[in-house]
């Protein structure tokens, strides 16, 4: 199925990334997308885009061919319990969830062709860099990357990478806009208005980006060494950068967030078997 053959998708969960998911869909393409969320607001808000919002996750993914869970993990044993079993047959789904695994997923989700994917919020303006796994099926694995796609860049990956991603990528615009809000108060600091900080701030961002991307140099040091005048401003500041354990304190950031996204998937794998044992244990 490309994705001009998909007529219906389910967004469960329309917060903050199900939601830059419904503008974009909304935005592009003619697809219908329906749209779930618990509080009034989440709704409307979805409605306001051109999505059918509905509190029911069943009729969502009974009406859709493709479904996004975009819940926090720890509401999925809850969204699960309002899906019937067997809606889920036959559909194609992408897992948005930090750390849920694969085998977590397929263990839940019977029958469904299962995707873990993990977007950043710049999926609101088409700029994402999701990763996607795993590549097992032609027809379903062709329409998820051209699906994905409409939020940005895609990048097939084998899923032991994933949680590195997370860290990396789904949480970096928090670290990245973490890292710009201190620069521009360090010029504030040394005398110049917030506003204007700001902005110089961000074009350094969109005019290094740019540089480093398109190739002009081959590693950020290489960069990092034409700044630096000997004697001059920069290899002051570096200095101070490196004093203060900068690079090792980004460093282990990621590794941080790359560990709780692992952590995050044992916590939900442990309830999810604990749930369907459970379920076991009453039919039988
Ligand atoms: N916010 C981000 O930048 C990113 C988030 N993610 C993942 O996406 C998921 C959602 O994160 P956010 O959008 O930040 O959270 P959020 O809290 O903004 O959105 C989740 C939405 O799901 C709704 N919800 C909860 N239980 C539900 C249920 N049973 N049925 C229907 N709706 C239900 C909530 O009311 C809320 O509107 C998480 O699993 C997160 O790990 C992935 C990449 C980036
Ligand atoms: O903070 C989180 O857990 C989610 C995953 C990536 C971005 N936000």
């Amino acid at each position: 199925m490309t994705l001009e053959g998909l007529s219906s998708v389910a967004i469960l969960g329309a917060g903050k990334i199900g939601g830059a998911f419904v503008r974009q869909i909304l935005q592009k393409t003619g697809i219908r997308v329906y749209a779930t969320g618990r509080r009034v607001e989440t709704l409307r808000g979805a409605e306001s885009l051109g999505a059918v919002a509905t509190r029911d996750n069943d009729e969502a993914v009974r009406r859709s061919e493709l479904v996004v869970i975009a819940v926090k993990p720890y509401h999925f044993p809850q969204l699960l319990s309002e899906v019937k079993q067997e809606s889920w047959k036959g559909k194609i789904v992408v897992s948005l969830m930090a750390g849920v695994k694969l085998a977590t997923l397929r263990a839940a989700l019977h029958g469904a062709k299962v995707f873990r994917a993990m977007p950043n919020l710049n999926a609101y303006v088409g700029k994402s860099s999701t990763a996607v796994s795993e590549n097992l099926y032609d027809d379903a694995s062709r329409t998820v990357e051209e699906f994905l796609g409409l939020f940005g860049q895609v990048y097939w990956v084998p899923e032991e990478y994933l949680d590195v991603w997370t860290g990396l990528a789904g949480s970096g615009p928090a670290f990245i806009a973490e890292v710009l809000d201190a620069l521009a108060m360090g010029a504030v600091a040394a005398g110049m208005p917030r506003e204007l900080s700001y902005k110089a701030v961000l074009d350094v961002l969109e005019g290094t980006a740019i540089l480093l991307k398109n190739g002009f140099y081959q590693h950020p040091a290489m960069l990092r060494d034409d700044v630096t005048t000997p004697a001059g401003t920069t290899i002051r500041g570096l200095m101070v950068l490196e004093s203060g354990g900068v690079k090792a304190t980004l460093m282990k950031v990621i590794e941080a967030a790359a560990r709780r996204s692992r952590e995050i998937g044992n916590e939900i794998d442990s309830r999810i078997r604990e749930k369907i044992n459970s379920r076991i244990g009453h039919t039988a």
